[in-house]
């Protein structure tokens, strides 16, 4: 059995995760941090018969107590290093979900795994669309490097570009350099009468975000070349899309050498 903690536990995707673990027949869910609702049951929260896990808000205090094997983290861009630096100093192997991390951020997480000989694992999208996407839009910007992203979603989205968008817009830069190809540059005398009507720049790509009730996570990118357009698109239309990926990670973070980025890593 798999002993697993969840910061974040009482977010979208904290229920999401919880009920996935509570489903596995090769995993224990032993600890539900949150900084909400702690006096409940983590089992009511998700919805399912209760697990009799009740939700702590002092992750340190949870992971010395439960003993984890593996810690799910889908909380906050500003809690995810803290929580991740306790997590790897006492031996347990995160996995990541939270977006919004910093390159200096990124880059500790990947030290301190290194140095602690513990695996690690984090992904911008546990979605396996998203990840094709992701895949063949870095192998179409090699003919067709002019490119844009949309990414759109839900109303209560934090962080702008979404994890996808910048992980995306990254691939797409490193296969135009392999390339050696380039998008084509903008006319003379282009302006934006309203500031970031052409988006926010990554690694050269324009990223727009919407953010909309109605929407979960969807992301098109737009390839363009002469007298054509090429479109991909993923949606997920429902969290439990991730939970595959999750389950995954969880089963397989333990087995990597230090931090490891991506899901198309672990398929
Ligand atoms: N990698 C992936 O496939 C996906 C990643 N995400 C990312 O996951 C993160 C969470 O998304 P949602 O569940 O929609 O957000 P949410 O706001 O519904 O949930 C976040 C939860 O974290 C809790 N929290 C805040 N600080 C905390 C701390 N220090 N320790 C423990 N819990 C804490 C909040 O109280 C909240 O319940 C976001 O960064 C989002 O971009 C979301 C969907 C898929
Ligand atoms: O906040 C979300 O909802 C999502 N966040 C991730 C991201 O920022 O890319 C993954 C997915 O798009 C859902």
């Amino acid at each position: 059995m798999i002993r697993v903690a969840i910061c974040g536990a009482a977010g979208r995707m904290g229920r999401e995760v919880t009920r996935a673990v509570s489903e596995a027949e090769d995993m224990q869910l032993v600890a539900a941090i949150d900084l909400h609702h702690i006096e409940e049951d983590v089992g009511s929260l998700a919805g399912i018969a209760l697990l009799g896990v009740k939700v702590e808000s002092d992750w340190k205090a949870a992971a010395l107590r439960a003993r984890p094997d593996v810690m799910v983290d889908f909380s906050v861009h500003t809690a995810v290093l803290p929580n991740a630096l306790i997590a790897l100093e006492l031996g347990i192997s995160p996995v990541i979900g939270t977006t919004g991390l910093s390159e200096e951020e990124v880059a500790r997480l990947e030290t301190t795994a290194k140095e602690r000989k513990i695996g690690a694992f984090l992904a911008p999208n546990f979605a396996i669309g998203a990840v094709l996407m992701m895949q063949f839009a870095a192998q179409a910007a090699r003919y067709l490097p002019d490119v844009e992203i949309i990414e759109l979603h839900h109303e209560k989205k934090v962080d702008a570009p979404s994890g996808t968008a910048m992980l995306t817009a990254q691939r797409i830069a490193e296969a135009r350099r392999a390339a050696g190809v380039h998008p084509t540059a903008a006319p003379e005398g282009a302006f934006e009468k309203a500031p970031g009507a052409r988006g926010g720049v990554v690694d050269g790509v324009p990223v727009h975000s919407v953010r909309l009730p109605g929407f979960v996570a969807h992301q098109e990118v737009i390839l363009g070349g002469v007298g054509q357009t090429l479109t991909l698109r993923h949606d997920s239309t429902d969290r439990r899309s991730f939970m595959p990926g999750v389950l995954l990670a969880i089963r397989k973070v333990r087995s990597l050498s230090g931090l490891v980025v991506g899901l198309e890593n672990l398929l």
